[in-house]
């Protein structure tokens, strides 16, 4: 590990306040090609299957205090219950399409995919935060969009291997350690599943709603469907559903191929009584801007597809009025 991320590291670990003293000690092992960072409590050891299995607890009971993120309206979360799905190129072009609908809106991009952040990459943003006067990050921008990733934190290829707590320190740090400025919408990448981060998220802030993203596929529905039932279960209210890749069709002859079955999302929906925010084709521009960083609903406005995202934060914004006026 070189010098420049174990300090980078080690500066994201400090997380001010009470919970500081739960760190006397960050030791560095290194074992080949893995890091770890040995942490000691003042006193005994760390019990980290202990302290998350206290925090599942509270959060269960409501016990925690959340506290908005300063400056910031309404968080709206992307999640999936599985990897792959396409949560993070949702999260981007629902970020972006929230913006192009009402320009009026700012919105802010978090990328709390901490073992896997992709927000820079699909933001085309390198570089690492500047920090402000009283020491809060400074998001970097792009497309009009501030975006905070745990990947402007370390270097590109350092491997991202983290015990429970670092990760619930450095999550603690991206909630609040960020200088958002005034943001109408918070869009938070979240990790895939529905685990200890996302526990954490729903325990710490107030969520205005939960956009959930899968393809039509049985496994991934199934997957969904539990990343629904834990939103609804720690009182995050599900917005609805996003269905990904729901069609191909072949740029040569047009023919519509449904890959991953056709209307699975749809019918979850239905099911689980969430609205359908709509259908994203699979479609190759979206790959390959992502990959180039040009986000397709930046890229390509007057494309469908852009369209198709548009059409979901239209969809969105229908579900968090409807809250709102609860
Ligand atoms: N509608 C789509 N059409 C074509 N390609 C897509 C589409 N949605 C996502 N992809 C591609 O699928 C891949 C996975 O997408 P993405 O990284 O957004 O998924 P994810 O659910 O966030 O993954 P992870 O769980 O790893 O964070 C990427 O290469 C992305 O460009």
């Amino acid at each position: 590990m070189t010098l420049f991320t174990y300090c980078r590291l080690f500066n994201l670990l400090k997380v001010k306040g009470t919970k500081a003293s739960v760190f006397q000690n960050v030791t560095e092992i290194t074992h080949g090609t893995c890091y770890y960072v040995h942490l000691k409590r003042c006193r005994g050891s760390v019990d980290n299957k202990g302290l998350q299995d206290r925090q599942k607890r509270q959060m269960v009971r409501g016990l925690p205090k959340q506290k908005p993120i300063t400056g910031v309206k309404q968080v709206i979360v992307v999640a999936s219950g599985k990897g792959g799905v396409g949560k993070s190129t949702t999260a981007v072009n629902l970020a972006l399409g929230l913006m192009a609908i009402d320009q009026s809106k700012s919105v802010g991009l978090l990328d709390a995919d901490v073992y896997g952040p992709s927000i820079p990459k699909l933001m085309n943003l390198k570089g690492h935060p500047e920090l402000s006067d009283d020491n809060r990050m400074i998001p970097l921008i792009n497309y009009g969009v501030p975006c905070m990733s745990v990947g402007f934190l370390v270097e590109d290829a350092s491997p991202i291997v983290w015990r429970g707590l670092m990760v619930m320190s450095a999550i603690e740090r991206l909630l609040r350690q960020v200088e958002w400025g005034s943001l109408d919408y918070l869009v938070v990448d979240m990790p895939p599943g529905t685990g200890d981060v996302q526990l954490s998220i729903t325990q710490n802030i107030p969520i205005a709603g939960a956009v959930i993203v899968s393809t039509p596929q049985d496994v991934a529905l199934l997957d969904a469907r539990r990343g629904a039932e834990m939103f609804k279960k720690v009182n995050v209210p599900v917005l609805g559903l996003v269905q990904n890749m729901s069609v191909f069709q072949c740029p040569n002859c047009h023919h519509q191929t449904h890959i991953f079955g056709s209307n699975g999302a749809r019918e979850l929906a239905e099911t689980i009584r969430v609205r359908f925010l709509g259908d994203i084709p699979l479609h190759i521009n979206i790959r390959e801007m992502s990959d180039k960083g040009q986000p397709i609903v930046i890229s390509s406005p007057d494309s469908s597809e852009a369209e198709a995202y548009r059409k979901v934060a239209s969809a969105v914004i229908r579900s968090l009025d409807e809250l709102n006026m609860i």
